[in-house]
């Protein structure tokens, strides 16, 4: 089976900065449900916008989205094949740009607004994301506005979704919908979703996949449920990644404290999708 993200030694820096992603390698295959987690400026946003093809990085077998070159070929973006839902309050709707969700428009106006949608799936979404389609855009709450751009963004029959903490904002209830039909999307018709987030609830039977980026790098890969019957903890996702959390912090307290020397990571020889007992600590 054809990996449908393949990401091989990604190398990248933000233009006149130090190098910052390293050598950052993935495999999902169909139906996989990736979550990328990490603390605050690990490097989760930026990696998302590279799998979405908004950055360009090395050559073209580097990120490559259902076996294509996420920056070369346009087409992925433009069919709705690879769909990126991020935190920005606008939606790139095919090749025609960004669409600001403000302004005096209703929720009616920018749902419909999107060409080539199967009306059935519309429906679907307009009803799983309870809109009501009078909604004027300025008017809304975050929460209701989130829904709108949510909803466009799922219209296209997506294969690859990359999703960047968009459901921050909504209820638990559309939430937990939310999660459902994406899973739905990846079981019955081989979809794939990447979605970072720092909101754990639910993820555990959600989830096929677990990656922790530290730094701009893979430090930890887990699979669902393994993790669960091989890692002494707690069997919540809060509980498997706080400890992580707390260990990259303390590293950068020893770092900082030794005058910014090497501390060994134990977690720095792991290989990907292990299953393994890992030790989530420095010396
Ligand atoms: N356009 C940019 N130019 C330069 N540096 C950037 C740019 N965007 C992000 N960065 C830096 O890259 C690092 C990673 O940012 P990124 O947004 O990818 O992290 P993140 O893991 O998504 O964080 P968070 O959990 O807070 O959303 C940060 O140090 C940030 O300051």
């Amino acid at each position: 089976m054809e990996n449908s993200v393949q990401i091989a030694g990604l190398h990248f820096a933000y233009p006149g900065q130090p190098p910052f992603i390293s050598d950052f390698s993935l495999k999902l295959n169909p139906g996989s449900r990736c979550l990328l987690v990490g603390a605050n400026g690990a490097g989760k946003t930026t990696l998302l916008r590279i799998f979405a093809g908004k950055h360009m990085v090395g050559g073209k077998d580097v990120v490559r989205i259902l076996g294509q070159s996420a920056f070369h070929d346009t087409s992925l973006t433009c069919s709705g094949e690879l769909a990126y839902l991020g935190e920005s309050w606008s939606r790139a709707i095919g090749c025609a740009g960004e669409v600001p969700l403000q302004g005096d428009f209703s929720a009616e106006h920018m749902i419909f607004g999107v060409e080539g949608v199967d009306p059935d799936r519309r429906e679907k979404l307009i009803d799983l994301l309870d809109i009501d389609l009078e909604w004027k855009m300025h008017k809304v709450s975050d929460g209701q506005r989130r829904r709108v751009q949510i909803c466009m963004g799922l219209l296209h029959v997506f294969q690859v979704l990359l999703l960047d903490e968009v459901t921050v904002d909504l209820d638990v209830v559309a939430r937990m919908d939310l999660l459902s039909f994406l899973m739905e999307e990846c079981e019955q018709r081989g979809a794939t979703v990447v979605y970072s987030t720092h909101i754990f609830d639910g993820l555990e039977s959600w989830a096929t996949h677990l990656a922790y980026v530290e730094d701009g790098k893979l430090k930890q890969t887990y699979t669902f449920p393994d993790i669960f019957y091989t890692l002494d903890r707690p069997k919540t996702l809060l509980r498997i990644v706080e400890p992580l959390l707390r260990a990259e912090r303390k590293h950068r307290e020893n770092v900082a404290a030794s005058g910014g020397g090497q501390v060994k990571s134990a977690m720095a020889e792991t290989s990907p999708w292990s299953s393994r007992r890992h030790m989530a600590y420095y010396r």
